[in-house]
């Protein structure tokens, strides 16, 4: 590879060149820095707002690392082993912080080890083709491959979590990135003069495509954060904090949605309740606590009899109602009888007490009462005061 010397400051990039010299590679990276600013300071309210989840101040700290880079890899009068070799390596360590942000994002383990390989590398390219092998060429085209790769393996591990909102426009954000860095990386390979027309086309394309990029990363990230915050929110505001099953919102709403399903398509809807049996009486022997263990139990176990499209909700106190797509009356009530057995088998122990507890059940199915879901519970509520009233422990079918 031909060596060649020239000064930063000296390369004017083909199409952005301007005579008055405004868009010259100082402005260009002045924008790069403030747009990494900006969504650095976009990061850090997203997260004050969300509770501050780890994830997101490894991205904000990597964005301020980056943007630190950047400044000083275009400081005047700086030796080049300061401005480009650190400042190549303070660029990977803050990409190294991003990718452990990510790692944090998707479960996965982050490992301090990998923020130093990687930042350790990007000190070591830039020494070489400075101090063993003196090369602008060369530095500008490794560090270039270096950077995309790093950046494709954001992608790659965001890629890998899996998932649609947010992700796919972080990982375009990437994705983008590393090729637009890759494409300066090539083009120092093909075009001895950065200033002639391709190959200034592709410095000025890839001038305006990283910053572009850098907006799009942040805020998929951003989006992906908030998403998150707006799933925890409708877990919180749908479920009943106890027991983990629906609460009357999510039933409302699941229920409508499950029952439409099996009317669409011709099935029955079952409706089942349950309600402990002398559920006072255990509150007033044992106490409350007690009492909450014995409904977080309930909730156990109807859970692991169920097939996991079946809805459990929590109706009242010590009430719960199953939703069960095309099961009819019978099929329902041998439902029924198998949970309630289980029920009466079953000890709560809780520190040395073991608690043994019944249920009442009522079943219902759409064949009889039709698919409004109101209508199916309070038949189905019917049934089990029915059984409450027959002695208890029991099924009945409405
Ligand atoms: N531990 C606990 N108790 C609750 C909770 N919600 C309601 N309860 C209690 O559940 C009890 C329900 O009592 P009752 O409605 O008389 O019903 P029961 O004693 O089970 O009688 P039957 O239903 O007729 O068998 C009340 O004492 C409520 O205070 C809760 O979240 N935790």
């Amino acid at each position: 590879m031909d060596d060649c010397h020239w000064p930063w400051a000296e390369i004017h990039w083909g199409i952005l060149r301007t005579e008055s010299g405004v868009l010259n590679l100082d402005t260009l990276l002045l924008v790069q820095v403030c747009i990494t600013l900006l969504t650095t300071a976009l990061l850090v309210a997203s997260a004050c707002y969300t509770g501050s989840p780890a994830e997101q101040r490894w991205w904000a700290a990597g964005n301020l690392v980056v943007s630190l880079g950047l400044a000083m890899t275009n400081m005047y009068g700086v030796p080049d082993i300061l401005n480009t070799i650190i400042g190549y390596g303070v660029i990977a360590l803050g990409i190294g912080l991003v990718q452990r942000g990510l790692r944090v994002y998707c479960s996965e383990i982050p490992r301090w080890r990998e923020v130093v390989v990687v930042t350790v590398v990007a000190l070591l390219i830039p020494a070489y083709f400075t101090l063993v092998v003196p090369s602008l060429r060369a530095r500008l085209c490794y560090s270039g491959f270096y950077f995309a790769l790093l950046n494709w393996l954001c992608a790659a591990t965001l890629a890998r979590h899996g998932g649609w909102r947010g992700i796919v426009i972080s990982v375009a954000g990437f994705t983008v990135l590393g090729m637009a860095l890759f494409a300066r990386g090539m083009n120092m390979v093909f075009h001895s003069d950065p200033a002639d027309v391709p190959g200034s086309l592709v410095m000025g394309a890839s001038m305006l495509a990283i910053p572009l990029a850098q907006v799009c990363i942040a805020f998929g990230l951003i989006l992906m954060v908030m998403w998150r915050y707006a799933e925890r929110l409708r877990k919180l505001s749908t479920l009943d904090a106890l027991t983990g099953a629906l609460n009357r919102a999510g039933l409302e709403i699941q229920g409508k949605r499950v029952g439409l399903r099996a009317q669409r398509g011709r099935r029955s809807l079952a409706v089942i309740m349950i309600d402990v049996d002398f559920f006072k009486n255990i509150n007033d022997t044992y106490g409350h606590p007690v009492g909450d263990e014995v409904l977080r139990h309930m909730a156990r176990i109807l859970r692991l009899e169920l097939r996991p499209y079946d809805l459990l909700a929590r109706f009242g106190g010590e009430e719960f109602v199953l939703v069960l797509d095309g099961l009819n009356r019978d099929a329902a009530i041998k439902v029924a009888e198998r949970l309630r057995a289980r029920i009466e088998l079953e000890l709560v122990e809780i520190d040395a007490l073991s608690v043994r507890y019944t249920a009442s059940v009522g079943v219902v199915s759409s064949d009889e009462h039709g698919y409004d879901l109101i209508r199916l519970i309070s038949a189905g509520d019917a049934a089990m005061y029915e059984a409450k009233r027959a002695g208890r422990n029991r099924v009945i079918g409405g």
